[in-house]
């Protein structure tokens, strides 16, 4: 943010709990709108000039001093200007808060991005399981995140940001600060996968160094040629003593112990791209009157526990040694590396800026601070750091981040004219934190130890939001109050203000002093706008937006330290620290692509209890309710975690059940249809069956030898057989018993058709003929007709088929041309009405099917007389069994069969062909038998 607070000065100082000094009330509330610049000393020092100088510089350390008692004085009178001067140049600036958001990598699923930039400040966040009608379609539990909303940082990156502008625009100002005798803390916060790792520290490609390589090229770059002999270390948070040049030392070999093949192989594989990372040329213009030590340490928050990093790892030598050929036996027996937790401990009131309060903040008793005199050697600490770091992790085998990692920078500037007395130096230092995933339990289906890791993961990322809100409300109280000085006292709000809770997490508690003390804070918020977590991405920019309502105090000039007693060395207390154990496994891909394993067991030990006397120096004790109300909290979570898993799981059982029961209703269903359909295949079989043997009874079908050489007449028509015998009835004339034989009428293919003239018709007199087509439609003019059902009927074999297929017939009647010429009817009359005849039969036949459960699959145009008999000319005629007995009995009487000559077949035929005009082919004409 470009723009300051103009809230009052830091409120939380105010607070019963952080006794750092507060900037005086008056002049209120308005800030000064531009950062005042450091001072600076003119090049050759003159003795006016070094006062000025003296009295902004910190103090000198009183056991060093030569006399220690005039020095005490004269520190006193330095710091009470010093303090009158940084009052006047703090000023509250707003958490700093940056948005990174992360590129989709190439291997991972595509989906939309939930995440939309709408400004270089803004973005809005749309979840992608919301349906739109108010309800998630993903979630059981009712979410507490809106659907969509817009999140404000300071600057939103967008996923194309290269590292270099990114460190630009985010930790230079930060680096710069801190060569000015300046603090600041930086912090990388998101869930997993985010990016948080990358920005730290960077990833493998060209350009891809992090911020912490960059700050560290940066450093180096500016204070090139400028390095002090180094005569004086950091201790504590702001103190300085003389240094053993031993001790300070950094440990430049590996002390994980590599005497272990496949560990061995596994670190070198780790250690083998330190040289990858590209330098940034970046330089910083300093004053080059000054001095600097640079000092590096890394610490980690693992379990509400302080590892030191870089301290010596030590094997436990009193195990019995493996065989190293044995690899079961290693994983069986792991090497056992043991690490002890520090403690953070309060700095003693003598390191205080203002002797009135009694603590100056907080630091971690017995983190290593290492001389570094070249960016490459700070980096292989770091990189010793990160290696230390993933050996202990629980998640080792993995490349995520369990621990919160703190890198701190601390300079020490003194000018050269005063290299000799300490109290002219400056401590300043930076603070880059790359926290642990704030992802929640279950989308890492953590259990045991892990559910437990998260959970204090969770924990302090919780507490650092508790602190971040109880920030804002006091600074928001006392920022009224100082708006409305007459309506309440200033003081009475101080001391009504709420105690920020950070000694309720070891992360807060160490970073505590950048909150109430002074320094610039910069949060840089990473998100995977991929990632499925949406929930949890909401709580970061929630959590974002709370810290930018946060004030921290920045001073324009350097601040003045008190030094003490160097030479006073801690000691520890001597009870045996209570020890953890775990199992680690480390693995890397071998360039040759082959997998190596390492198994290791780690041995924590807790940390040293304080030595008698020392909480005395705490600013205030923990307030017990407090503790029990964040373990309260820390313990419903879990409990609405378990819960969410209980749910989850009763939701799959129950899926599974209404899936088991689906199936089981579907296996019914289609047993009951198969049923119906075995059902149906049987009545249509009976029907055919019946229809059969209808036609045998009706003596339409010959014997089955003879059928593929008869042309038979309709076993149905009845009528055809009265009209037959009647005929017969009349003539003199044998039959030929083999033409007049009846064949069936599904034999062979096309149209069969057999043509009645009823010459000697007592009615209609001689002459007059009927013409009586069966047509049994084949593939061929099912296709012509465009009759949609199919037939199957390639066989010249007529067979009852077992199978009910679809067959149609068609039994047509229409007068011959004799018959026309009886009744005297014109021939194009007969015809007009023939083909109206036949398109009407075609019409019915197509409705006929007998799979369609149709039982009349034979239709039966009578002819005049049955049609008068049966009530008109659309009635479709099925003789009864009546009606087949009466012409069983008529034939029998008879004795004898009509049979037709093959000459009277091809006239018939010949006349069938002339009369057609419907489009029945004649070619489907095989057969036609003229009974005389
Ligand atoms: N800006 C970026 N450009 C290219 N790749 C990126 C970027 N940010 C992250 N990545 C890649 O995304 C992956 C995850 O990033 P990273 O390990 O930094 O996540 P993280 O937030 O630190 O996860 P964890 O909390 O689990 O440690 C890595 O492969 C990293 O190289």
């Amino acid at each position: 943010m470009a723009t300051r607070s103009k809230i009052g000065a830091t409120a939380t100082r105010a607070s019963s709990r952080t006794k750092t000094p507060v900037p005086p009330p008056s002049p209120p509330p308005r800030m000064k709108a531009v950062r005042a610049k450091a001072p600076t000393r003119p090049t050759a020092p003159t003795e006016a000039s070094k006062t000025r100088t003296t009295a902004r510089k910190p103090i000198a350390s009183r056991a060093n001093s030569p006399d220690v008692k005039l020095h005490a004085k004269t520190v006193t009178a330095r710091q009470t200007q010093a303090r009158t001067e940084n009052a006047n140049a703090a000023e509250c600036e707003p958490v700093m808060a940056y948005l990174r958001i992360r590129p989709h990598l190439g291997d991972e699923p595509m989906s939309m991005p939930y995440l939309c930039p709408l400004s270089d400040t803004s973005v809005r966040m749309t979840d992608p399981s919301h349906d739109g009608a108010g309800s998630s379609r993903l979630h059981l539990r009712i979410s507490t995140v809106a659907p969509s909303s817009i999140y404000k940082f300071s600057h939103a990156f967008l996923p194309e940001t290269q590292q270099a502008e990114f460190f630009t625009k985010t930790t230079l100002p930060l680096v710069r600060d801190l060569l000015d005798g300046q603090n600041g803390l930086l912090f990388a916060y998101g869930v997993t996968n985010s990016g948080k790792t990358y920005t730290i520290q960077g990833g493998h490609g060209p350009d891809s160094a992090g911020i912490l390589p960059r700050t560290l090229d940066v450093i180096f770059n500016s204070v090139e040629g400028m390095h002090s002999d180094g005569r004086f270390r950091p201790v504590r948070l702001y103190g300085v003593e003389e240094a053993d040049p031993s001790e300070s030392l950094p440990p430049m070999d590996i002390d994980v112990p590599t005497d272990e093949p496949q560990l061995a192989e596994v670190l070198a594989e780790h250690l083998a791209n330190a040289d990858d990372i590209d330098t940034d040329p970046t330089i910083i213009k300093l004053d080059r009157n000054y001095e600097y030590s640079v000092w590096l340490s890394y610490a980690e928050v693992y379990n509400e526990k302080v590892y030191d990093l870089l301290a010596e790892v030590t094997e436990d030598t009193s195990r019995p040694q493996i065989p190293r050929s044995n690899a079961h036996a290693q994983t069986a027996h792991p090497l056992l590396l043991t690490r002890k937790a520090l403690t953070v401990k309060p700095s003693p009131a003598s390191d205080a800026l203002d002797e009135s309060v009694s603590s100056a903040g907080k630091y971690i008793a017995g983190l290593r601070y290492f001389r570094v005199t070249s960016a490459a050697q700070a980096k292989a600490l770091v990189k010793l750091g990160q290696l230390h770091r993933r050996v202990f992790g629980t998640l080792a085998n993995s490349q995520s981040s369990r621990s919160h990692g703190m890198v701190t920078i601390k300079v020490l500037r003194g000018h050269r004219g005063d290299r000799d007395d300490p109290s002219s130096l400056q401590i300043s230092r930076l603070t880059l934190v790359d926290l642990a995933g704030s992802e929640r339990t279950k989308h890492t289906q953590t259990t045991g130890d892990r559910l437990k890791e998260a959970g204090n993961i969770n924990k302090s990322l919780m507490v650092l939001g508790q602190c971040m809100e109880v920030m804002r409300s006091n600074q928001k109280r006392l920022a009224q109050s100082l708006a409305n000085p007459g309506r309440t006292d200033t003081r009475d709000v101080k001391k009504a203000l709420a105690v920020v809770p950070f000694r309720h997490s070891k992360l807060t508690e160490v970073l505590m002093d950048y909150f109430v003390g002074d320094g610039r804070v910069v949060m840089i918020v990473n998100i995977n706008p991929y990632d499925t977590g949406f929930e949890e991405n909401s709580h970061v920019m929630k959590f974002s937006a709370l810290a930018r309502e946060v004030s921290t105090t920045v001073n324009n000039a350097p601040i003045p330290r008190v030094q003490t007693n160097s030479n006073k060395r801690s000691t520890f207390n001597s009870a045996l620290p209570r020890a953890v154990t775990r199992k680690v496994t480390i693995s890397s891909v071998l360039p040759n692509k082959k997998v190596s394993e390492a198994h290791l067991e780690v041995l924590e030990e807790d940390e040293e209890a304080r030595e008698d006397g020392e909480d005395d120096d705490d600013d205030e004790p923990i307030n017990p309710l407090v503790d029990a109300l964040f373990d309260e909290i820390e313990d419903l979570r879990l409990r609405l975690y378990e819960a969410e898993m209980r749910c989850v799981i009763v939701e799959a059982e129950t899926r599974e059940d209404v899936m088991k029961e689906m199936e089981e209703r579907m296996r019914e269903i289609e047993k009951t249809y198969n049923q119906r359909l075995m059902r149906e295949v049987e009545g249509n079989e009976r029907k055919m069956d019946a229809k059969i043997d209808m036609l045998h009874q009706a003596g339409l079908f010959g014997p089955p030898q003879k059928r593929r050489d008869k042309v038979e007449e309709s076993e149905e028509s009845s009528e055809i057989e009265d009209e037959a015998a009647r005929f017969i009835d009349h003539s003199d004339e044998p039959f030929d018993s083999e033409a007049s034989r009846p064949s069936s009428p599904l034999d062979g293919k096309g149209k069969v058709k057999a043509q009645l003239e009823l010459s000697n018709d007592p009615t209609m007199g001689k002459g007059i003929e009927s013409d009586i087509e069966i047509e049994q439609m084949t593939e061929e003019d099912e296709s012509l007709e465009d009759d949609p059902i199919s037939e199957d009927d390639d066989s010249d074999e007529y067979a009852l088929s077992a199978k009910p297929k679809p067959r149609l017939f068609k039994v047509v009647t229409k007068p011959s041309a004799k018959q026309k010429a009886k009744v005297g009817s014109p021939v194009a009359k007969t015809g007009r009405r023939s083909t109206r005849t036949v398109s009407s039969l075609e019409k019915q036949i197509k409705d006929i099917s007998l799979s369609d459960g149709a039982d009349d699959s034979v239709t039966i145009v009578p002819n005049r007389k049955a049609r008068a008999a049966y009530g008109g000319p659309d009635v479709d005629f099925v003789p009864g069994k009546d009606d087949i007995d009466t012409t069983k009995r008529k034939k029998r009487q008879l004795g004898k069969k009509a049979v037709v000559t093959e000459e009277e077949l091809e006239q018939v035929v010949g006349a069938a062909e002339r009369t057609s005009q419907n489009g029945v082919r004649s070619k489907n004409i095989r057969r036609t038998t003229r009974l005389n």
